[in-house]
């Protein structure tokens, strides 16, 4: 069965185009100063604008405030919210809630103790989003190209949809999926020549390892 894929990170024309035409089944814009991939309400907009039905737009964002969020919702045409900081899972049904969008939560993942928050935050979004726990000290809470221990969550299920991510390549996917039995997966760094350029040919082997 294929694999649904996010190509999250997107900033400009080429690399969205790049996704939509290789088939991805979400694109993701990053709502975060502190990335490489941070993208403009003004940008985003004028690039969710160009995104074919049938393809969920998601914002990405990091412990953003009521204001922040009207903002983007107000302004970007979007499918989903996706919070990717330390929102307690009563700020994620709040936010859930105010907005009348689908809320995916990102749980960070590095040792079996990670884990009960998996079933807490399925309690209160749409989907979970199972990814590498950052490295003590690093600026971004995700988005560093860094796997965790796939055996971690092998064999486990949730209660809503489940997305993994965290380090996923072209060239390792077909052993992440295996391992986990992901049927959706999210990547940003792995189909990048550098951080924040996306790369047409990574971006294209990416689907096709999903999709083989
Ligand atoms: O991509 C970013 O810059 C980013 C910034 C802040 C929070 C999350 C971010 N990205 C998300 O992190 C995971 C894993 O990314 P990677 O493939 O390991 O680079 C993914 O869900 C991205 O959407």
């Amino acid at each position: 069965m294929p694999v649904s894929v996010k190509i999250c990170g997107l900033s400009d024309r080429a690399g969205l185009d790049a996704a939509v035409a290789a088939g991805a089944r979400y694109v993701g814009f990053v709502f975060f100063a502190k990335s490489p991939r941070a993208v403009s309400v003004e940008t985003a907009a004028a690039l969710a604008v160009e995104v074919p039905p049938g393809i969920a737009k998601v914002a990405l964002v990091v412990d953003a405030d009521d204001t922040t969020l009207d903002e983007i919702v107000a302004r970007v045409p979007l499918d989903m919210l996706q919070l990717h900081g330390r929102e307690t899972p009563a700020r994620v049904a709040e936010i859930r809630a105010r907005h009348g969008l689908p809320v995916m939560k990102a749980v960070g993942v590095a040792s079996e103790a990670d884990l009960p928050m998996l079933d807490a935050y399925a309690a209160v979004a749409d989907q979970i989003l199972v990814d590498a726990k950052p490295p003590a000290g690093a600026a971004l809470p995700g988005g560093n190209g860094l796997a965790f221990d796939w055996r971690l969550i092998a064999g486990r299920r949730w209660s809503v949809p489940w997305m993994l991510a965290g380090g996923l390549t072209p060239e390792n996917l077909a052993e992440a999926v295996a391992r986990t039995g992901a049927r959706q997966v999210d990547v940003s760094s792995g189909v990048e020549s550098a951080p924040g350029i996306k790369d047409a040919v990574r971006i294209g082997a990416f689907l096709t390892a999903a999709h083989g």
